[in-house]
């Protein structure tokens, strides 16, 4: 593959004129009241007759109309985004930095439909049944501490791709939980997170995971070495340690070095990326919390949308979609982030996950070809539930001076019917994106107003200028299967995206020298001796706010 520069594609140039010439004024109340067919002509349903998942994308409260859509398309198809889709399914190396598969896919083809040639694929399914065999004996009480008691609570020790799939997941998936079966997530080295944690934990009742893809992480090691010293300090035999630590890794030599022992480990590849790890030996945490059963059916909503986004066509193509809608604002309009705004309390980490999914993935500036792009890359993701933002950072949404389009979730059925909590929710899930779009005009102002429409300023400030753009997505529901799905939709526009603009969405290497300067930094502070910093090679401010740590360091 050639790997051109986006904006060396022919679409890209023509996108620029349509934008110019009326991709940005255009006006979404014309559109409407143009075309009363426009919610059918952009919306597409998906659902899956394999899995309880079914989701609806509304794309029609954009800026686009045929001809912009169309040309979107153009650009997939000069990219050659199917061909690269068809890369990553079979295996090919497109992780070109590390010479590496990406085949988180492999992880949820529950029944093997694929046919991959790479090592490891092969391991996935015994792997899998290893989680179910150790998940099942930890819910049911006969896998037991060292003193003999059932576990109530697990630990899970990992951070970013190890910590967030996780958490997320166990977060929204939390009417499927075991109640009395507590889950507590530790990643910040900051000592606090261990301490608040262990506080909490019996060292007869706890089972620690320590989840790291490299099993090198400084974070994840020192927090489960720190968590091992607490455990030894009640169980004073090492021995004990294989009934509360197990590891997920791929690196088997590292885990067995800290005391991992072999049954203990669930492992998987390199061809896992890490923020795509929740699928793989990672998920252990939520296998715990909601069981095996309902893990599989996250894999198998997963695998759905795979397939969709495999076999269909771009038009139809759901991921593609959302890629394309985004690279029109993020390229075109010169938008800077992406709102994601779940309105589901459960859902609440998923602009957090996605957040690592997106930004370090498509964080970049190289791009394959090794040219520095000419154009911007991956948005900043950021949201949060709704109506919480709502009450927070709305305004700047519907009145500020940035463009910031907006995918807006929700679920038709709620897991808890209180009242007419969920009428009120959805509600503000339908309001506000058509609040966005069709805003109010000064007239419908001064209307309103009467009287007191003398007052211009009162006016001025009470317009809405609408034409904010949105995107709307509802599945029936929040079952593992939908989630499952929902998270493959999302992982998949920001492989698209990657795919035209030519980076490689699957290294990380913008993480590596805030790391390495850490490293350098943490014997300055060890030795607590604030004379060492002149001559330790920093610039001034570097040494100044060391200096002043040192001098003050209790
Ligand atoms: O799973 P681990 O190897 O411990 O890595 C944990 C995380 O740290 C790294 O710095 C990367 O930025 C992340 O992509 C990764 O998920």
């Amino acid at each position: 593959m050639a790997h051109k520069l986006a904006s060396a594609q022919p679409s890209w140039q023509k996108l620029q004129q349509l934008y110019e010439s009326k991709g940005k004024q255009y006006n979404l109340t014309q559109a409407f009241k143009a075309d009363a067919s426009r919610f059918d002509t952009y919306s597409r349903e998906w659902k899956s007759d394999k899995v309880d998942a079914r989701i609806l994308l509304d794309f029609s409260k954009n800026l686009i109309d045929d001809e912009i859509f169309n040309q979107l398309l153009s650009l997939a198809q000069e990219a050659e985004v199917k061909k690269q889709i068809d890369q990553m399914f079979a295996g090919d190396h497109i992780n070109t930095s590390e010479d590496r598969a990406v085949l988180h896919v492999a992880l949820r083809d529950v029944e093997g439909e694929f046919k991959i040639n790479e090592a490891g694929v092969d391991e996935v399914k015994p792997e899998l049944e290893h989680m179910k065999r150790f998940s099942d004996a930890v819910r049911s009480g006969e896998w037991k501490g060292y003193t003999g008691k059932p576990i109530k609570s697990i630990v899970n020790i990992g951070i970013g791709g190890s910590d967030l799939g996780p958490v997320m997941v166990t977060e929204a998936l939390k009417p499927y939980a075991k109640r009395d079966l507590d889950a507590h997530f530790v990643s910040n080295i900051d000592g606090t997170h261990m301490a608040e944690t262990l506080r909490v934990c019996d060292p007869e009742t706890t089972l620690f995971i320590v989840a790291s893809k490299t099993f090198t992480t400084q974070e994840t090691i020192t927090n489960a070495t720190t968590a091992r010293d607490w455990f030894l300090e009640a169980a004073k035999d090492k021995a004990h340690v294989a009934k509360h630590f197990v590891a997920l890794s791929t690196n088997v030599k590292a885990a067995t070095d800290f005391g991992i022992a072999q049954e203990n480990m669930f492992k998987f590849w390199d061809w896992v990326g890490g923020r795509y790890s929740l699928w793989s030996a990672i998920g252990l945490s939520i296998a715990l919390v909601i069981g095996y059963e309902r893990f599989e059916e996250l894999l198998r909503g997963a695998h759905q949308m795979d397939l969709h986004f495999k076999n269909a066509e771009l038009k139809d193509n759901l991921p593609v979609i959302l890629a394309l809608i985004g690279i029109w604002y993020n390229d075109f309009f010169g938008s800077e982030t992406q709102a994601i705004l779940p309105y589901d309390q459960y859902m609440h980490k998923f602009a957090d996950y996605f957040q690592q999914g997106d930004m370090e993935s498509n964080g970049k500036f190289i791009t394959k070809n090794s040219e520095r792009v000419n154009y911007h890359t991956g948005p900043i993701i950021w949201g949060q539930a709704g109506t919480n933002g709502q009450h927070a950072f709305y305004q700047l949404i519907h009145q500020g001076t940035k463009l910031i389009p907006c995918d807006f979730i929700a679920p038709v059925e709620t897991h808890n019917r209180v009242g007419e909590h969920h009428e009120i929710l959805l509600s503000n899930f339908f309001a506000q994106p058509e609040a966005l779009a069709f805003g109010k005009s000064e007239d419908e102002v001064r209307a309103e107003l009467g009287a007191q429409a003398s007052n211009e300023f009162l006016v001025k400030s009470k317009v809405f200028e609408g034409n904010r753009p949105t995107n709307s997505i509802m599945l029936q529901k929040i079952t593992p299967a939908a989630l499952g799905a929902l998270i493959a939709l999302y992982e998949h526009k920001i492989a698209v995206q990657g795919f035209i603009w030519s980076i490689n969405s699957y290294d990380q290497m913008g993480v590596e020298l805030g790391k390495v300067l850490a490293k350098k930094i943490l014997p300055l502070l060890q030795a607590k001796d604030a004379s060492k910093v002149d001559g330790a090679g920093h610039d001034s401010s570097t040494s100044g706010l060391l200096k002043f740590y040192l001098n003050n360091a209790k």
